[in-house]
């Protein structure tokens, strides 16, 4: 989970009874509290409180407790960032669980995302997050910039191992704080089983799989024992380092693991792998940039699998490769044979989506 550090505290007002009925107020009262928690929906500045999240491990709970009941003492001197003055210290917490491949139990990664490099401030929250026994790995990464991202200009490890692992599939990854990783560990065995279905490898070692926004190189490592050759392209450097690893981590060597960014690809993109048989392509939520759209229309793979949480891009970048793009001069091939909607975001609008689409 990501949490939000915010001088806006946003409340909610109270449910209401209306006999049977139960109404929700839509507005909202603001106070000027310091908050930690999530960005209330549609605003950038004002931050909901949160005690308990019931979407993460129980570990990664007592990660949040004891980061609530310390951070706002005035003793320790640790102030939210103000996204208007752009002055303050702390911008997320981001909790991550993973397993300890060899034992199975919980490993808690804690990342701070700070305005700043002071270490100094942090120690009495990591000295006591640190006794919580799952926490094994503490990151503080810095961000400089006056927007609201998570990543840092800077990583540095404050406790512990820079990375935590986990186990989809039977393969082991290993995960580091700027790394994609799917957030819902169980239902991503789903999302993958459903993935590699609606791939069809034939399973002889003969086919060429393209996974593109590979992350830490998850969808095509699970391929990989079926497949001839897997090529991973993804634009953060530490996830294709960790798709490296990862492929090292399970004795894999048909994978070769590619830096880039697709939003801008040109005429070299392609020339290095053969012509694949499956594409996998698994975007955020801003879907595929035309770029993409039209070497994928060029290149003419029987199958591609778009995988996808963002149901307004899907239907946009499905309906491109379908029937073409008309200002853009280009004819759609594909065939969509089945979607496939998968819960990972359970108790949100979020939804997840399989698409497999064939060659006409
Ligand atoms: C939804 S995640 C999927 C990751 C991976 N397939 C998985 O299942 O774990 C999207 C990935 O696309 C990467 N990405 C975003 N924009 C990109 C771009 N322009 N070029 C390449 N990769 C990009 C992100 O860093 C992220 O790892």
């Amino acid at each position: 989970m990501e949490f939000s550090f915010g001088t806006k505290r946003w409340v909610q007002k109270e449910l209401k009874d209306k006999g049977e009925e139960v109404e929700v107020k839509q507005e909202t009262n603001e106070t000027d509290g310091y908050a930690l928690g999530l960005h209330a929906p549609g605003f950038f500045d004002k931050v909901l409180h949160v005690q308990k999240c019931f979407l993460q491990s129980e570990p990664a709970d007592k990660v949040l407790a004891v980061v609530q009941e310390t951070w706002m003492d005035p003793a320790i001197g640790l102030t939210p960032y103000d996204v208007h003055k752009h002055v303050g210290f702390l911008k997320h917490l981001m909790i991550r669980t993973g397993r300890n491949i060899s034992t199975g139990t919980p490993e808690v990664m804690v990342n701070f995302v700070t305005s700043c490099y002071k270490p100094d401030v942090l120690m009495p929250l990591v000295d006591k997050i640190t006794k919580i026994p799952e926490v094994v790995s503490v990151i503080n990464n810095v961000n400089s910039s006056v927007g609201n991202s998570s990543v840092g200009e800077q990583e540095y490890t404050l406790y512990g191992k820079p990375n935590i692992t986990e186990m989809l599939r039977g393969l082991a990854f290993q995960i580091s704080a700027n790394s994609f990783f799917q957030t819902n560990t169980k239902q991503a065995d789903v999302l993958y089983k459903l993935i590699e279905d609606s791939a069809g490898l034939k399973g002889d070692g003969s086919e060429i799989v393209l996974d593109l926004f590979c992350g830490t190189g998850t969808i095509g490592l699970t391929f990989a024992r079926r497949a001839k050759h897997i090529y991973g392209y993804e634009v953060v450097p530490e996830a294709i380092e960790d798709a490296r690893k990862n492929a090292k981590l399970n004795g894999i060597n048909n994978a070769t693991f590619v830096q880039g960014d697709l939003n801008k690809i040109n005429e070299s993109f392609g020339k290095e792998f053969p012509k694949p048989d499956i594409i996998i392509s698994d975007p955020n939520r801003p879907g595929m940039h035309m770029k993409l759209i039209k070497w994928l229309l060029e290149v003419k793979a029987p199958r591609i699998v778009y995988v996808s949480c963002n149901p307004a891009t899907c239907a946009r970048d499905l309906d491109y490769l379908c029937h073409g793009v008309e200002e853009k001069d280009l004819r759609g091939f594909y065939e969509l044979k089945s979607v496939i909607p998968v819960d990972m975001f359970p108790h949100t609008p979020h939804i997840e989506c399989v698409c497999l689409l064939e060659l006409r």
